[in-house]
Order: structure tokens, then C-alpha cells, then sequence
């Protein structure tokens, strides 16, 4: 059988929760008074919609090819994004076979790096090469992790972000992962709320759930290490992100800074094999975190991940539903992943890019069995009576 080839790329956009899921409703945990680096300014200490945090919005990719297979991916990167897939990606994708996913990579990326590298752009080669993979497997009828090596476990073991680990540890998740409310810009108020906010939680989940704080690129070394070693005698797993993604300077000093068993991880806003060397080589972190919807896709993940074991690292995606499941079933060097609760109080289960994808798979007693997972491609359909705006063609 001729290998199936690429007639038609879409670029749509949709708002209201899905990859972009800080796109939330009011009265969401994710958006309650979070530390971030824009919490110096007053007016932008309450919400992170209040700078933008969800101006970008979903960006859908469907890709078809001359047999009428379809695949698609969704990721963060709205109509910006759509731009760039339509007026500058589609032609390296219209035209290829469908098994050349590392020759379209590879084109994607040097053809932008004069403008890309990270950040917009790679949330958007990301779309397309999960859409590639969702495209192969169609194609194959196999699930994607069928395709990179295979399942090494019979099920996914999660970890639940939110503002609930109390709850978590109820729903059976191995630790839970709160978001910092407060950082520098509330002073000593600010850090001993914090300490004692988890020795409350302490209180509740017992010695040995694990207890991490995600401090979103908010604080400086000299707060971080105060804040470890404040949190140290409660027992804390790790302290996530405390730094901008650009101060791997910053984050091998505070590395050297926290106490003996306390991990550091970053990386959920780091992007290519190149950014994940840089973090590796100035031993910067204990656990890499890429998004595989922002970091290049399942393509460039392949890449940093053998990347992480051979610097002994683990590798546990930041988020991203089916997208880093299909994944981290098939490396030993992942042996846990997040689930973030998006229901607005933490208090349930509910899929993570919803309402987006149908059969989107949802962490049981904080496990997600290979079973759930054994459909073409990433599993998952869009689902129906979405609002796809398409705003620009090519
Ligand atoms: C909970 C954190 O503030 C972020 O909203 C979250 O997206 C991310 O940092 C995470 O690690 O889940
Ligand atoms: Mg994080």
C-alpha cells in the first residue's frame, strides 16, 4: 500500500478551557491570587487573567492526507498560532508522506529560527507534530505509544496539582502539587503563610503523601532557599519552577542551596533538546518537566528525554493530557506523571483539556490503566458542537 501523503493543513482556534487551560471561568483555584512574576505590580497580584495568562487560546491542527486519514492535536497558541501554521508550516507538511515526521520537524524549525526557538513558536511546531503522530497512528491503527517503544508498566501513576492535596490524597493520587500564593512582593507575612499553609495540609495528608509547591517562575534564589529550608522540617517532595527559565545561573546556585533530599524541577517553559541541555549540564534541576505541547512535540520530547537519562534526570511532563501519556507509559526514566484538576474547586476528577476532546482518559484512584489508552493515534476525537473559528487560510 502507498504511504498515505499529506493533501490539507487546518489551523483553527477555540476558546474556553482545552490546551489552553488557564482559559478558565471565575472562581477557578488556578486563578486565586497565584505568585508569579507579574505579583510585583498590585493590579496583577489577584488573577493572571488580569496579564494575559489565557489571552492566546487553543489552537487546533487537522491534518488529512490523500486517503482521507485525519489527524489532529490541539496546544497553546490561539490565532497567533493558526497564523504561523497557515502561512508558514503548512508548506513543509502538503506534499510529504506521512512517515516524514523527523524531515518536517526539522524543517519547521530552522525555517523559523529567526524568529522561534521557544515560547509561541514551539507551542506551535508542538500542534503540528502531535498532529503528525495522531495522523501516523491513524494511518497504522495504532496508539502512539505502540509507535515510540512501546508500554514499559501496565498503568500511568499520577501525581494531582490543585489547590485541594488534601482531596488528592482521597482520590488516591501519590502527592499533591499546590500553586504558591504568595512571594516576594508579600514579604515574611507572605512566606510564613506559606510554610504554615502546608504544615495545615501536613496535618491533614499525613507523613508520607508527597507535598510540592509550583511557584511559577516567581521568586529569587535567596527567597527560594529561605522558603526549602523553612519547608523542610514538614517534609516537601520538591519546589517547582521558582525561577525565570532563563536563570539557569540562578537555578544551579539554588540547587546547591536547598536541603539534602529536597528536589528542584523546572522546565515546563523550556523548550528543544538544546534548552534541556543547558538545565542538564548546569545541573540545574533534579526532574525536567517539558510540556510536549510546548517543548517541540513528541518528536523533540523522544530527543530530551534520552537526553535526561543519560544525565540520570527523570523526565515528568508538565500536564498535557493523552499528549504525555502516550509517552510516559514507554520510558522508564518516567515513572509518574501530573494530573492537573481542573475542576474549579480541585474537588473532582475531570479531564484535563475538557471540554475539548472526547475519550479524553481521567486518572482512577490516581491511576490511568494501558487499557485506556489503546486506540489510534492519541485516542482521543474532538468533541462535537465546538466553536472552531478559522482565521486565516493559505
Ligand atoms: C499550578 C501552576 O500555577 C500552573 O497553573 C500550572 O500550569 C503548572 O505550573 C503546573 O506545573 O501544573
Ligand atoms: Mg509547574
Amino acid at each position: 500500500m502507498a504511504v498515505p501523503v499529506i493533501r490539507h493543513v487546518r489551523a483553527s482556534v477555540v476558546r474556553g478551557g482545552g490546551a489552553d487551560y488557564h482559559d478558565q471561568g471565575a472562581d477557578h483555584w488556578i486563578d486565586d491570587n497565584i505568585s508569579t512574576p507579574m505579583s510585583k505590580y498590585p493590579q496583577y497580584r489577584a488573577s493572571r487573567q488580569s496579564f494575559g495568562i489565557n489571552v492566546l487560546g487553543t489552537l487546533l491542527v487537522e491534518i488529512e492526507t490523500d486517503t482521507g486519514h485525519r489527524g489532529f492535536a490541539v496546544t497553546t497558541a490561539g490565532e497567533p498560532g493558526a497564523y504561523i501554521v497557515e502561512k508558514h508550516l503548512a508548506r513543509f507538511l502538503e506534499g510529504r508522506k506521512v512517515t516524514d515526521i523527523e524531515l518536517m520537524w526539522d524543517q519547521m524549525y530552522n525555517a523559523t529560527i529567526y524568529y522561534g526557538r521557544r515560547g509561541l513558536v514551539l507551542n506551535v511546531i508542538s500542534g503540528v507534530d502531535l498532529a503528525l503522530w495522531d495522523l501516523l497512528g491513524q494511518v497504522r491503527q495504532e496508539p502512539v505509544h505502540a509507535m515510540i517503544g512501546g508500554p514499559v508498566r501496565d498503568e500511568i501513576t499520577f501525581y494531582a496539582t490543585g489547590a485541594r492535596p488534601d482531596l488528592a490524597k482521597e482520590m488516591g493520587f501519590i502527592g499533591g502539587k499546590m500553586p504558591l500564593r504568595f512571594g516576594p512582593a508579600q514579604g515574611e507575612e507572605g512566606l510564613n503563610e506559606a510554610v504554615e499553609h502546608v504544615a495545615r495540609m501536613r496535618e491533614k495528608v499525613g507523613p508520607d503523601f508527597w507535598l510540592m509547591y509550583d511557584c511559577w517562575m516567581s521568586l529569587t534564589v535567596e527567597y527560594a532557599t529561605r522558603l526549602a529550608n523553612r519547608l523542610d522540617p514538614i517534609g516537601f517532595k520538591w519546589i517547582e519552577e521558582c525561577l525565570s527559565p532563563d536563570d539557569y545561573w540562578g537555578y544551579a546556585e539554588l540547587r546547591k542551596n536547598v536541603p539534602r533530599g529536597m528536589l528542584v524541577t523546572t522546565g515546563e517553559h523550556e523548550a528543544t533538546r538544546w534548552g534541556f541541555r543547558m538545565l542538564m549540564e548546569m545541573d540545574c534541576c533534579d526532574i525536567v518537566q517539558p510540556d510536549v505541547n510546548w517543548c517541540g512535540g513528541l518528536t523533540e520530547l523522544i530527543k530530551i528525554s534520552a537526553l535526561a537519562d543519560a544525565h540520570g534526570k527523570l523526565v515528568v511532563p508538565h500536564g498535557s493530557s493523552v499528549y504525555s501519556y502516550h509517552f510516559v507509559c514507554t520510558r522508564q526514566n518516567s515513572p509518574f506523571a501530573e494530573f492537573l484538576m481542573m475542576a474549579p474547586k480541585a474537588d473532582k476528577v475531570v479531564p484535563m483539556f475538557s471540554p475539548m476532546l472526547e475519550g479524553e482518559p481521567v486518572p482512577v484512584n490516581g491511576k490511568i490503566k494501558m487499557s485506556e489508552l489503546d486506540k489510534p493515534g492519541f485516542g482521543v476525537t474532538l468533541a462535537e458542537g465546538l466553536t472552531l473559528e478559522r482565521p486565516y487560510t493559505h
